[in-house]
């Protein structure tokens, strides 16, 4: 039954954005800056290219002089990469030139090597005129003062690139994210480690550590807390020191989960403490000292589904941006039955012409099937059946490679 700490996805998800702001933007240098989320416009300190360049190997001649279609002009000098010609090209001339060298003056045309044959310093031209072919104008990419990305655009590798070619050396950006990671249960060890008889290997946080990165945020992993109060409230204190933290388990009601408890005996306070999803109904989110936790239920799938609807939108926007997940549809492979009181997140896959079907395994401790699916198919609350060839909303799993 719904119950009066239990919201909604949507809601859940506003509450958290609300007690969320972005962190406040630094200067750095352009080489830190990647994947970053811009806090001011990127402004070009140049133009580019600076100067009219070629876009050929080949010969900077005047088109005039290529009237008859074979001429033979005479060699002058050349222009190479980085080392301009300094004279003019005069009527009848010719200048070698290589690709990106400045296009000397007189020369209103280049003409490819493969349209020339040389012989000494007289060179044939098999070309008609075409004034400013292969020749590209200052300013063909951008112009000094160009507002070439807004603040709140993200600094792909393109727009480094691009930031580099403007001579912009640094830049303000809303920082990475600090996010830190607990896990919590005496059933973990880590991966790799020897495991007793009761115990299972903490999948989740190095499958969070993964999500951190690819979203933005700086992961810094603090290991298991083990089931005690003492030990959770140990093993949350490092976590202070960052942006946000994440724990995985702990968060349901066993009498082991000692999350909420020490969480609220030292003063944190609840956004929400359970949303009406499945999976991931212990999913909680709240502020200690103004320090914002969320905690994921400690069932592998449940966690991961959950960081794709949470977790991402609260990096995106501590780091200034907005990620909240985007749903798409697709026509449903086979028929669904009606849902219940809980917005449901189905592990599904779609075939050949894009319609998607839930796969059979779906147990939110059952990692394999998340892997297998390519999309969840979203159910909402209440939602009615649906008859194969029906609509219906996925979210595509999309940095799934
Ligand atoms: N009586 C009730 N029991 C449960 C309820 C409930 O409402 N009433 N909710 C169930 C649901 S839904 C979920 S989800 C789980 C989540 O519980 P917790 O968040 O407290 O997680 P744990 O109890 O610590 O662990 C659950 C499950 O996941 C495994 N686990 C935990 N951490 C990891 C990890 N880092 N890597 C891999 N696996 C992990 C753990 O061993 C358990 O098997 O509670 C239900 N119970
Ligand atoms: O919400 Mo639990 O996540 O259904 O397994």
């Amino acid at each position: 039954m719904p119950d009066t700490a239990m919201l909604t996805v949507d809601a859940a998800l506003d509450a958290m954005l609300s007690a969320l702001s972005p962190l406040a933007p630094v200067r750095r240098p352009l080489a830190d800056c990647g994947g970053a989320i811009l806090a001011e416009p990127l402004v070009a300190q140049w133009t580019q290219p600076p100067f009219a360049a070629s876009a050929m190997d080949g010969y900077a001649v005047r088109s005039a002089d290529l009237a008859s279609g074979s001429e033979a002009l005479r060699l002058v000098g050349e222009a190479a990469a980085g080392h301009a010609f300094d004279g003019l090209v005069g009527p009848g001339k010719a200048v070698r030139i290589s690709t990106g060298a400045p296009v000397p003056d007189g020369a209103d045309q280049v003409v490819m090597q493969e349209k020339a044959s040389r012989e000494g310093d007289a060179v044939r031209l098999t070309d008609t005129a075409r004034p400013m072919a292969n020749i590209r104008p200052a300013g063909t990419d951008f112009s000094h003062g160009d507002r070439l990305l807004e603040a709140g655009r993200c600094l792909s590798p393109e727009a480094v690139a691009l930031a580099a070619a403007a001579r912009v050396a640094a830049l303000h950006i809303h920082p990475r994210p600090r996010v830190a990671i607990v896990a919590t249960g005496d059933e973990l060890v880590e991966p790799g480690e020897p495991a007793g008889p009761s115990q299972i290997v903490n999948s989740v946080a190095p499958g969070l550590v993964e999500l951190v990165r690819i979203w933005g945020g700086e992961p810094v992993y603090l290991g298991i807390a083990r089931d005690r109060p003492g030990a959770v409230r140990d093993a949350l204190r490092p976590g202070r020191d960052c942006d946000l933290t994440v724990t995985v388990g702990g968060a349901s009601v066993g009498g082991h989960d000692h999350l909420r408890a020490v969480f609220q005996a030292d003063g944190g306070r609840f956004a929400f403490e359970r949303i009406a999803a499945r999976p991931g109904k212990p999913t909680w989110f709240g502020t200690l000292e103004g320090h914002p936790l969320l905690g994921l239920p400690g069932n592998p799938v449940s966690a991961l589904v959950m960081a794709r609807l949470f977790l991402r939108p609260a990096l995106a926007r501590l780091g200034g941006s907005v990620a909240n997940a985007v749903f798409a549809q697709a026509p449903l492979a086979v028929a669904l039955e009606a849902n219940d009181w809980r917005e449901t997140y189905l592990r599904a896959t779609r075939d050949e012409a894009g319609r998607a079907a839930p796969l059979s395994n779906q147990d939110s401790s059952a990692l394999s099937a998340l892997v297998q699916a390519d999309c969840l198919i979203r159910r909402p609350a209440g939602a009615s059946a649906l008859a194969a060839g029906e609509p219906v909303e996925i979210l595509p799993l999309l940095d799934r490679i």
